[in-house]
């Protein structure tokens, strides 16, 4: 039997919902062999409000991980998470080319939700200028798409779609911006530029705060489904609705945090 293959580069979220975390059980449930290289450790303080500390790894743990699953293995399609330093997204990049790894998805994470301020706001410049170029889907929040396309704060699906193409512009192929729950719509419309065409990818928002690992696990669905060679608009489709119901049915693990259900796409499929 052979298995699609695919390759994390993220960073660990101990409690479990997001991160490389989220996306391996992503992988799994979408019938992907996951692997991952850790970049970053993501701890939680319980007796601060559960203040998200991060962890950084070294540059030379990351190139030999990397280096396994690369050289050692080979993917089907591969994930950037967290990187968290202008370091390491340098040598992701060096890696990217070396491999030639054209079926990346590239979630540009500068905040944790629960988080108010960008984590390293030093590297987002390097994400922008060094990695985006290189991503064949990348999938910015709405924050993340102000500050990759220098558009200023986005608030209408009419400001995503111009933060898409000056986002394409950068080199992405395919541009998702994710409104989400955030625009205050009755619907969590996201904004799909190919180059060409604008597509709104729509679902009704679900009421919950519950939402851990979101952007990590959408991104990852559309990696794994790249990964089975499926095409970019098929991979974005499923991802959309493997998200929609991973948030149906998200749950609480503690007073400060509600993952997503990463297993309810494939409950309700049986
Ligand atoms: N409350 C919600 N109801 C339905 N879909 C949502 C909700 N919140 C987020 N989404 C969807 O989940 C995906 C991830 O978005 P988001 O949570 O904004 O990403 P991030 O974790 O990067 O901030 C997007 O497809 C978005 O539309
Ligand atoms: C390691 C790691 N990556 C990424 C994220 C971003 O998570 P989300 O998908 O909720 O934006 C987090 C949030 O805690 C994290 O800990």
């Amino acid at each position: 039997m052979t298995m699609p293959k695919a390759l994390t580069i993220a960073g660990s979220d101990t409690s479990g919902g997001a991160g490389l975390q989220a996306d391996i059980k992503t992988f799994q449930e979408l019938g992907v062999y996951g692997m991952n290289a850790l970049t970053v450790i993501v701890a939680q303080d319980p007796t601060r409000n559960w203040f998200h500390e991060v962890i950084p790894q070294s540059v030379e743990a990351l190139d030999k991980q990397i280096e396994t699953v690369l050289a050692g293995i080979g993917v089907d399609a591969a994930k950037t998470g967290m990187l968290g330093s202008i370091e390491i997204i340098e040598l992701v990049a060096q890696k990217i080319d070396k491999y030639k790894m054209n079926q990346l998805v590239v979630d540009p994470v500068m905040v944790c939700k629960g988080a108010d301020e960008a984590l390293n706001p030093e590297t987002d410049a390097c994400l922008r200028d060094v990695l985006i170029p290189r991503a064949f889907v990348v999938t910015p929040n709405l924050f993340e798409a102000s500050q990759l396309s220098g558009h200023g704060p986005i608030t209408t699906v009419a400001d995503m779609k111009t933060a898409a193409e000056k986002i394409h512009q950068l080199g992405a192929k395919h541009v998702i911006v994710k409104g989400g729950s955030k625009l205050g719509t009755a619907q969590a419309i996201d904004v799909w530029f190919d180059g060409d065409t604008h597509h709104e990818l729509k679902s009704d928002v679900i009421q919950t705060t519950f939402t851990h690992g979101a952007g990590c696990t959408y991104s990852a669905a559309i990696a794994a489904e790249l990964a089975k060679g499926n095409t970019v608009e098929e991979a974005i489709y499923v991802a959309k609705d493997f998200i929609t119901e991973a948030i149906k049915h998200s749950f609480q693990l503690n007073e400060y945090v509600g993952p997503t259900n990463h297993s309810a796409y494939r409950f309700r499929n049986a």
